[in-house]
């Protein structure tokens, strides 16, 4: 299955989702659920530099798909009480480009540059000093009449988003201030997140009914927006009173074939091949990717985390294991040699 169709993915599915998620964002702190780690340290930040009356040291948040970078960016800027303007990594493809965003900035502004890791390269140098000094040297004209010019840039905040911190070079992460790590969120923090955009949509969702569907959205706010979107269907269809109860979630998403821990078919074929072709390996990552007909980056970025989070599978020096946890869940008998 190609893994924009995956429900239970944290990349978000169309223009449409991407539209109802832009009105689903909180737009400030004490709006932002979870996170508090986080939260507690830029608010400290964003205090400090507003009574200095600076710029917000660059911020690097990172984690998997769907944790509210983006979110944050944005909270970031209002609460900073700055504009902001957003691109991604692949989207700036030459110097011009990053040239183009940083002339439009004023003193103060926050530029968000999502999958900050897919940089070309010639373009991350290019940060460095507007980073540091704020300032970038672009080479004006061809041939013998090419000259550098020196251009002076307004103090401004880089937030730079990635889903992983490692794929970031040294230089690049070690001229952000302040880095952040965003952690799947407990079912706590999800079942109030799926209560407010219960309140947005002006659906009524038993309390047991939000749990279970945080209890099914991997610790994910975008798939938890996006399990609830589809369980509010069946309830307008098949509910009389439109009502979301835990017997309704539990209904739609038996149909949706997302599990009781929110695990859905991918997850469960590479679980499964494990156990029963390499009797719960070590399996190589590009071994486990061609079993399943997935590419390897798309199952070591969306399938595995969540599954290593969960503690189904374990990365050893010679590959993935699945652990005696998934056995079980799967209802195959536990391997004698795991605890
Ligand atoms: N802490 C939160 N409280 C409430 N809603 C949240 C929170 N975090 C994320 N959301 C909701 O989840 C959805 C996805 O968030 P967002 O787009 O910010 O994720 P992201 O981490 O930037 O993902 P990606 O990196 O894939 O773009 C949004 O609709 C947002 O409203």
């Amino acid at each position: 299955m190609d893994d924009d169709e995956r429900l239970v993915s944290g990349e978000p599915e169309s223009e449409k989702e991407a539209s109802i998620e832009r009105s689903l964002r909180p737009a400030f702190l004490s709006e932002y659920i979870g996170q508090d780690n986080i939260k507690q340290n830029l608010s400290i930040y964003i205090e400090a530099a507003r009574q200095r009356e600076e710029s917000l040291d660059h911020v690097l948040l990172y984690g998997p798909p769907g944790l509210g970078k983006t979110t944050l960016a944005m909270v970031i800027a209002n609460e900073m009480g700055v504009a902001i303007k957003t691109t991604s990594g692949p989207a700036v493809e030459k110097p011009g480009d990053l040239v183009a965003l940083l002339n439009e900035l004023q003193p103060g502004d926050i530029l968000f540059i999502d999958e900050i890791h897919r940089l070309p390269k010639i373009v991350e140098e290019m940060l460095y000093s507007a980073m540091e000094d704020f300032y970038v040297d672009i080479v004006v004209g061809q041939g013998p009449t090419a000259h550098p010019v020196h251009f002076p840039l307004p103090p401004f905040t880089l937030i730079g988003a990635t889903t992983r911190a490692g794929g970031l070079s040294a230089p690049l992460r070690d001229r952000f201030g302040i880095v952040e790590h965003m952690a799947y969120y407990s079912v706590v923090d999800l079942q109030e997140i799926v209560n407010r955009t219960a309140g947005i949509f002006n659906t009524v969702i038993d309390s047991d009914g939000a749990h279970e569907v945080a209890l099914r959205s991997r610790g994910t706010p975008r798939i938890a927006n996006r399990l609830f979107k589809r369980i509010r269907d069946f309830a307008q269809v098949k509910q009389a009173d439109h009502r979301i109860t835990r017997v309704l979630v539990d209904r739609s998403l038996q149909l949706l074939k997302v599990d009781s821990i929110g695990l859905d078919q991918t997850d469960i074929k590479l679980l499964k091949m494990m156990i029963e072709y390499y009797h719960g390996g070590p399996v190589g990552l590009n071994t486990l990717a061609a079993n399943i007909g997935e590419e390897a980056d798309t199952v070591a970025e969306m399938t595995e985390p969540y599954l290593m989070q969960i503690g189904y599978i374990k990365r050893t020096s010679r590959g993935r294991v699945v652990t005696a946890a998934a056995y079980e869940h799967l209802g195959y008998e536990r391997p004698t040699d795991q605890s």
